[in-house]
């Protein structure tokens, strides 16, 4: 390859990366290749100007704006950052710094660099009036509605007074008549991993880390939505017209004063050795926070000093971001295992030889699905690599060609169940493929059961860990329902050995007298789980918690959701025609009929209060209902309880059937331009409280 068509290359690939990383919120390679590969991008521009493309990822910000937001103009450039990830880089960054600023003192405010996305948020007069993405730097997507939805982010700013001209008093900031804050909103791990375990529960694939799934989710048109995802926003950054603080710790200690969420973790470093020892600090102290990061974040702390270094197209001069390299270890494929969910749904579990990666040793891997094999381009045998990111299961990112020898040999995707032998299928537009052997098939019961007892269930987790399997060996229960017949007679005394497979350690698993009661009073007491708990215990496709909680609600009984047709079930708040569905071909399953009724005869709630929305009249009848944006005298939530109240529907998004868009303020473009397109009226708030009261 010529070094032209190297350049041209790397040019289209790094903006194919881009494109997949800040359109579609998905990372094609992992974050230290696409680093190098820009570096190397670089080195190559750098010897050859020449052949430097005017659209090179090198001199621009990754991102772009897209169209479904109105776009905003930043008033102040929102920039990347330089990134290294060698000590020896640092020294070289504190060496230009010190002759940029002529031998002058300065010191640092070391930050962490929080793995999120990058948001700006306005404030006039103290209220929070527009939010908006970083885009391709100079514009962004004005997410003013997804970013309201952020509980951290105060809405409004006390200004004592309100008359405070941003003085320079160390003591008393007080927030200037405009000025913007920027931050990284992102996807707490413990929210990204409820949201997992619930789609886990609903058989929905997983999302794959939680930077993109917080991208994902604040681009998205529907902020009801956005809301149900619990993200948060750390504040870095303050910015205005007026003078308001002399250094960047000023703004933060401000910041947090006023009521943003600054995350306590920075410190003023007086010169390099010091960021060193807090780099060192925050190699494994940063995992214990309750967000992903992937490096710090150097900064100068005077702002005139900021000011004097001044920016590149694409980021300042004096800021560096130090990232740390994700853990990983080089290891050989042995095998894969193919586990069988729930759902029937089967996942490729790598074994690998076991390898020591950040303290642990990991014998296992992640391998997500068939696409994951076929886009790694893995094969048995070969040395791969594995990393630990923010999640707790390892994952394989990457193949040593390198070391690939004639022993390798492609992965067949198996076409039967590994535990039951039915041929597998594959629902469009998943990447999953599935047993559909779902009453016979072994795992799948196992991990039915499994499903029933959890404590959001059934809650009789005292049948947990071998206990379940024990009894199905024994034949003492073939589904949950049996387990309502259960005596001490047919439980006392049985055993069973498990062996660990990789340690080869015994396990007893038996049946003591205690062990008994235990079980047999959680089996009792199970009885009096409410009706909505019953509802999720029968483990339906997409229904999960929430769902469960309210179809229980909506409809007050087993028989009537039973009795329910899709159009019924549709009419319950965010029922979507997929659940809705799923539902209907459940209940309509005789084995599934007969299951339901073993349980009504064993005494399960079948039946709960029908929370039913008082009725206030029927002027709304039969018309359906969205709304977009914000509004004077009623929340989103009242105002969807004032339209089911009248007897009205709220859809879920613009289509011919919709009969009115109800527009607020700051009410999204792209849902106004699709109603025009389709002709659906769109009526103001005033219009709707004229509907209510005819
Ligand atoms: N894997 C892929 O396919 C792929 C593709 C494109 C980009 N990327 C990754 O994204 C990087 C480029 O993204 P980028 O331009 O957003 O740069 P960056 O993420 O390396 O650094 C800039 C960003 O850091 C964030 N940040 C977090 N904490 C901060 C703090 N305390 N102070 C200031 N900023 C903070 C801000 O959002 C800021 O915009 C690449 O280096 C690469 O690692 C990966
Ligand atoms: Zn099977």
């Amino acid at each position: 390859m010529t070094p032209q068509e190297h350049i041209a290359e790397l040019t289209d690939r790094l903006n194919y990366y881009n494109h997949q990383y800040y359109q579609n919120s998905v990372s094609a390679v992992d974050d230290f290749t696409f680093d190098q590969l820009l570096a190397e991008l670089a080195a190559l521009e750098t010897q050859y100007p020449e052949y430097r493309r005017p659209d090179s990822p090198t001199a621009r910000v990754g991102g772009t704006i897209s169209k479904e937001f109105s776009t905003v103009y930043h008033r102040f450039p929102m920039l990347s950052l330089g990134n290294t990830y060698s000590e020896e880089d640092l020294v070289e960054f504190d060496n230009r710094i010190r002759k940029g600023l002529n031998g002058r003192e300065y010191d640092y405010v070391c930050e962490l660099k929080f793995d999120g996305v990058a948001l700006s948020m306005t404030y006039e007069n103290g209220v929070l009036v527009q939010g908006a993405t970083r885009g391709d730097g100079v514009r962004g997507d004005d997410i003013t509605n997804n970013i309201r939805t952020i509980r951290t982010v105060p809405l409004r700013v006390p200004r004592g007074g309100g008359e405070g001209q941003g003085r320079v008093d160390a003591d008393h900031p007080v927030p200037p008549a405009l000025f913007e804050v920027r931050g990284e909103g992102f996807l707490p791990l413990a929210e990204f991993e409820r949201i997992n375990k619930e789609r886990e529960d609903i058989g929905e694939p997983l999302l794959a880390n939680p930077r993109n799934a917080a991208s994902g989710t604040f681009k998205q048109q529907d902020s009801a939505a956005v809301a149900k995802r619990r993200l948060d926003c750390y504040l870095y950054s303050f910015l205005s017209d007026s003078d308001v603080f002399r250094t960047h710790e000023e703004s933060l200690i401000a910041m947090k004063n006023w009521g943003f969420n600054v995350s306590q973790t920075w410190r003023k470093c007086a010169d390099i050795k010091e960021v060193m020892l807090y780099i060192n600090e925050w190699e494994t102290k940063r995992f214990d926070l309750p967000l992903g990061t992937d490096g710090i974040v150097i900064k100068v702390n005077r702002y005139d000093q900021q000011q004097e270094l001044g920016f590149t197209a694409k980021s300042p001069r004096w800021a560096i971001a130090f990232k740390y390299k994700a853990l990983a270890a080089s290891t050989v494929l042995n095998g894969i295992r193919y586990q069988v969910g729930r759902t029937g749904a089967v996942t490729p579990v790598a074994l690998l030889t076991p390898v020591l990666l950040a303290g642990t040793i990991v014998k296992r891997a992640s391998l997500h699905n068939a696409n994951e094999i076929e886009r790694l381009g893995v094969m048995l045998n070969d040395t791969v690599f594995v990393e630990k990111g923010g999640e707790i299961i390892p994952k394989i990112t990457g193949v040593d060609l390198n070391r690939r020898t004639d022993q390798s040999h492609p992965i067949v995707y198996p076409t039967t169940c590994p535990a039951c032998n039915t041929p597998l299928v594959r629902k469009e537009g998943e990447a999953n493929f599935y047993c559909p052997n779902e009453q016979g098939c072994p795992p799948q019961r196992q991990a039915r059961f499994e499903h029933f007892i959890q404590r959001r269930a059934m809650n009789i987790e005292s049948l947990g860990e071998g206990k379940i399997e024990l009894l199905i060996d024994r034949g003492l229960v073939q589904t949950p329902a049996d387990l309502y017949a259960l005596t001490s007679a047919d439980l006392l005394g049985i055993e069973k050995v498990f062996e660990d497979e990789e340690t080869g350690k015994r396990r007893v698993v038996s049946f003591r007298e205690k062990t008994v009661e235990n079980i047999l009073t959680a089996i009792e007491r199970s009885k009096a789980q409410p009706f909505r708990n019953v509802l999720f215990a029968l483990g339906i496709r997409y229904v999960g918690n929430t769902t469960a909680e309210r179809l229980a609600d909506y409809f007050g009984s087993m028989d009537a959701i039973m009795n329910a047709s899709q159009e019924a079930l549709l009419a319950v708040p965010d029922m979507g025609p997929r659940i809705a569905e799923s539902v209907v071909e459940w209940f309509a399953n005789v084995g599934n009929q007969g299951f339901v009724n073993r349980l009504r005869a064993a005494g399960l709630q079948l039946a709960g209060e029908k929370k039913e929305v008082e009725r206030e009249g029927d002027t709304l009848e039969g018309k359906t209902f969205l709304y977009t944006g914000t509004f004077a005298n009623f929340s989103r939530e009242d105002l969807e309880s004032r339209i089911a109240a009248n007897g009205g529907k709220v859809l879920s998004g613009i289509s011919k059937k919709l009969n009115y868009l109800i527009v607020g303020e700051n009410a999204g473009p792209s849902k106004v331009e699709k109603a025009q397109k389709l002709n659906v009226p769109m009526i103001s708030e005033d219009e709707f409280l004229a509907m209510l009261t005819v």
